[in-house]
């Protein structure tokens, strides 16, 4: 026996920032009241979710004092809230017991012209003001810095940015691809060259939109390159299409280090975050979600249900009970198989020689070809073909 291989890549390198209360309060549908917030942190923290970021308290008096609700809940994740890189936001947001500030100031071009209107010269001397203040005055704090739109800035414009706050001591960078159009290689590339220019102990974080629907192997190649943190939500609810799902985010993650992923997040409580989101938000879980939507684990074509019936891991990646959800076994269909017939009548307790197998298959075959047949029905012929 030689000792199992180690994983690719350990889940104990890497933590969740589950930003639901806050990139999940920019969708469409999000509008979370006091009662909902408390719901989310709760679950998430049962979940394990290491990070919980929440909205800017400079939203409202409401948001404020919501988030101070939420940091008096005795939880064990961390708190973090997102906040701009300037005084007034910091001094709102210290007051509120979080555990961390996750700064942000927009590095593009875009966002320099026409949302903030400075140069980098003087986004790293405010850089330095804020973080100086913070250290100074809340040393306890964990400092996040990010430089939005990271993915549309120049990389020369990135490296003085993250080198300064690097070396100004905040906890963690972060890369954001804020418009969703970084490619994997891109994200793998960049945290690479980040990585050589902070401190060893500074961590990175990645945030990544789905607008072109690399937002999971975006997360993934930064956690290849070495980022430590990455940002989801539940169901990846977002500004616009949103961004890395926790499911989805889990799903990827659990193919390298399986036990390590059970060791650290209660991982058949997924299905129950998805679902609580579905109903905050009004909509349905996608068909096809990651691991929960209705049809994740269905199988349905004869060859895949051979071998399925001997061994449900030749047609799945990962076991679905791992995260609290059921297969589906589609026998009734035209693209079935006499296998998946025989196993069916096997259940019914009947029992069919060779040739009334390939016949009776046919039958079923021929009967879904002029219309979609239920289980019920299958199992009707099935039984009518014994007795005939
Ligand atoms: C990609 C992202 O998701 S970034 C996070 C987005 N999150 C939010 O916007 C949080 C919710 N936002 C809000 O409630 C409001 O926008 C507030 C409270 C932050 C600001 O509200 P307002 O003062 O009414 O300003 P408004 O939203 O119209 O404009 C944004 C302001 O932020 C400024 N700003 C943008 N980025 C930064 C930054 N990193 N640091 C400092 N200021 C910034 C803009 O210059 C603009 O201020 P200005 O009018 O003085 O030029
Ligand atoms: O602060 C960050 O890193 C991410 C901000 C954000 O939501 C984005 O850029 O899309
Ligand atoms: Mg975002």
């Amino acid at each position: 026996m030689t000792d199992a291989p180690a994983p690719l890549i350990p889940a104990h390198r890497w933590a969740i920032i589950d930003s639901t209360l806050r990139e999940g309060e920019q969708f469409a549908k999000g509008n979370f009241k006091t009662d909902d917030k408390i719901e989310i942190a709760r679950a998430l923290d049962a979940f394990g979710a290491e990070f919980i970021e929440v909205t800017t308290p400079m939203v409202s008096e409401q948001t404020h004092s919501d988030i101070i609700k939420l940091t008096s809940l005795g939880l064990k994740s961390k708190f973090l809230t997102h906040v701009r890189c300037h005084m007034d936001d910091v001094q709102r947001a210290v007051d509120t017991g979080v555990d961390g500030l996750d700064l942000l100031f927009g590095t593009s071009s875009f966002l320099r012209e026409f949302s903030h209107g400075k140069n980098i010269g003087q986004i790293i001397e405010t850089a330095q003001q804020v973080i100086g203040w913070i250290k100074t005055n809340h040393p306890d704090i964990q400092i996040r810095f990010s430089a939005e739109d990271t993915f549309r800035s120049e990389e020369a414009d990135l490296m003085a940015v993250y080198r300064a706050v690097s070396d100004m001591g905040v906890h963690r960078v972060g890369l954001a691809d804020t418009v969703g159009v970084a490619t994997p290689r891109q994200v793998y590339t960049l945290v690479r060259e980040v990585r050589k220019v902070i401190h060893d102990e500074c961590g990175i974080e990645f945030h990544g939109h789905n607008d072109t629907g690399c937002a999971v192997s975006n997360a993934y190649e930064a956690i290849e390159a070495g980022a430590t943190h990455i940002d989801t939500t539940i169901l990846g609810i977002g500004e616009r299409n949103g961004i890395t799902p926790l499911g989805g985010f889990l799903a990827r993650m659990f193919t390298f280090d399986p036990q390590g992923l059970m060791d650290k997040y209660d991982l058949a409580l997924l299905p129950e975050l998805d679902r609580m989101i579905a109903r905050m938000v009004d909509l349905p879980i996608p068909w096809n979600n990651y691991l929960t939507g209705e049809f994740a684990y269905n199988h349905k074509a004869g060859m895949h249900l051979k071998a399925i019936y001997l061994n449900p891991g030749a047609y799945e990646a990962i076991p679905p009970d791992v995260f609290g959800v059921g297969r589906r076994i589609q026998a009734a269909s035209k693209v079935t198989g006499k296998h998946a017939i025989a196993y069916k009548a096997r259940e019914m307790g009947l029992h069919y020689g060779e040739d009334a197998l390939r016949r009776v298959t046919d039958h079923i075959k021929a009967l879904a070809e002029q219309n979609e047949l239920d289980d019920a029905h299958l199992e009707q012929v099935l039984r009518e073909w014994v007795s005939a």
